[in-house]
C-alpha cells in the first residue's frame, strides 16, 4: 500500500506515526515541500497512491481525478471543509478524520487569546520592545459575558476552561446540547443576541457553505464597543476585509485570529495594533498533534486490514 501524506509537519513532535506506518509494510511518501502543500501541488504529487494522510489543503476534483488509485483520505484533524464529499462518494473515496484529538489544544489557545487581548499582552510586548513604556489598563475577564457561536468538542471544553472566571456564558448552537448547558448555566440564545449582549465572541463552528462570510460588517456593528472577537475555527467564517474596517475604525476592541481564508495570511489585519494574529497554531501543542498524526494513521492501519473505521464520516454534515 502505498501512502501519501500531505500534511505538514508530520512525525516533528514524535516519530511514532512514521514509525507505525513503516513497520505496517507501508510505502511512505512525504510532503517534499517542508510546508503547508498547495492544492495544485498536491494534484500532481499525489501520483498513484491508494491513500492520502491530509492537513487542511483543498482537496478538489483536480486533485481526486489525479488520483486514480485513491481510496482512502485520512484527515488529520477535525475540519472537513477541505474534502469535496461529493467527488469522494461518487469515486468510492472513504474519509475518517481525529475528531477529539485537536479539542483541548484549540479550547486553551482560544483563552490564551481571550487573556492576551483582555490585558494587550501582545501589544504590550510590542510597545516595551519599541521603547514605548505605555502601562495600559486593560480588562477583567471576570464577570464578563462570553458568548460562543457553535458548542460542540471545542466550544465546551471552552466553556469548560473559563468556568473558573465567574464569566456568564451566552451560546448560539444549531443543535444545543441542553444537558450540558444545564451543568454550567449557559443560556441558548439568537445569534443576534450573542453579537449584541456579549463583551467576547468565541466562534467555533465548522465552515460550511452557510458559515461562510458568517460575520460580516453587518454583525460587526450589532456587537459592543469593547468587545473582541475571537475565530479559531476557518477562515471565511470571519470577513477579514470588514473586520480590517471595524478594527482600524474601533468598531469592536480587538480580534483574536488564528484561521484565515487564504495561508500563510499576508493581509492587512497584519497592520493593526488591536488585534492578535496566530498561524493556524490551534492544534500545535505536542500532546494533540501527536495523537491526531498517530490516529489518522491507525485509521490507515485498520483500513489496510480491512478492519472498520473508526472515525468514518459519511457526508460533510
Ligand atoms: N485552529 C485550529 O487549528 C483548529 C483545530 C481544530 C478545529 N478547528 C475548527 O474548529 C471547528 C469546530 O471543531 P469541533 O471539534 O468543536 O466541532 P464540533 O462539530 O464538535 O462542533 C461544532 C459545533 O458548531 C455547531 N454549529 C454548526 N453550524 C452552526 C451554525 N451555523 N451556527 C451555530 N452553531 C453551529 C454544531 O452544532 C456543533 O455543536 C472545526 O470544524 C474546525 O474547522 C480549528
Ligand atoms: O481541522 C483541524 O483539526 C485543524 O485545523 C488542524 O489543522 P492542521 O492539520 O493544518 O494542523
Amino acid at each position: 500500500m502505498k501512502v501519501f501524506v500531505s500534511t505538514h509537519p508530520f512525525s516533528s513532535t514524535s516519530q511514532t506515526p512514521l514509525e507505525l506506518l513503516k513497520s505496517n509494510e507501508i510505502d511512505v511518501i512525504l510532503n517534499s515541500h517542508e510546508r503547508k502543500i498547495t492544492t495544485r501541488e498536491l494534484a500532481s504529487d499525489i501520483g498513484n497512491s491508494d491513500v492520502l494522510i491530509a492537513g487542511t489543503e483543498r482537496i478538489t476534483e483536480e486533485v481526486i481525478k489525479n488520483a486514480p488509485n485513491l481510496k482512502l483520505i485520512s484527515r488529520v484533524g477535525v475540519g472537513l471543509d477541505g474534502v469535496n464529499f461529493e467527488l469522494c462518494n461518487k469515486y468510492g473515496i472513504k474519509v475518517t478524520y481525529t475528531p477529539d484529538a485537536p479539542t483541548m489544544a484549540v479550547a486553551e489557545l482560544c483563552v490564551g487569546i481571550i487573556l492576551d487581548l483582555s490585558r494587550k499582552i501582545s501589544y504590550t510586548d510590542r510597545n516595551v520592545r519599541k521603547g514605548v513604556w505605555d502601562r495600559y489598563m486593560g480588562n477583567l475577564l471576570y464577570g464578563k459575558t462570553v458568548g460562543i457561536f457553535g458548542m460542540g468538542r471545542i466550544g465546551k471544553s471552552l466553556v469548560h476552561l473559563l468556568s473558573s472566571f465567574n464569566v456568564k456564558f451566552l451560546v448560539n448552537d444549531i443543535t444545543p446540547d441542553f444537558s450540558f448547558g444545564r451543568l454550567y448555566n449557559i443560556e441558548f440564545v439568537s445569534k443576534n443576541d450573542v453579537l449584541e449582549k456579549s463583551d467576547i465572541i468565541s466562534i467555533n463552528i465548522p465552515l460550511k457553505k452557510d458559515t461562510y462570510d458568517f460575520i460580516t460588517l453587518n454583525e460587526i456593528k450589532k456587537m459592543r464597543s469593547n468587545a473582541i472577537l475571537i475565530n479559531t475555527a476557518r477562515g471565511g467564517i470571519v470577513n477579514e476585509s470588514d473586520l480590517y474596517e471595524a478594527l482600524k475604525n474601533s468598531m469592536i476592541s480587538g480580534a483574536g485570529i488564528d484561521v484565515f481564508e487564504e495561508e500563510p495570511y499576508k493581509g492587512k489585519l497584519t497592520e493593526l495594533g488591536n488585534c492578535v494574529l496566530t498561524c493556524h497554531v490551534g492544534a500545535s501543542t505536542i500532546n494533540s498533534r501527536t495523537e491526531m498524526e498517530t490516529q489518522a494513521v491507525e485509521e490507515v492501519i485498520r483500513f489496510k486490514n480491512e478492519r472498520p473505521l473508526k472515525n468514518e464520516v459519511f457526508a460533510n454534515e
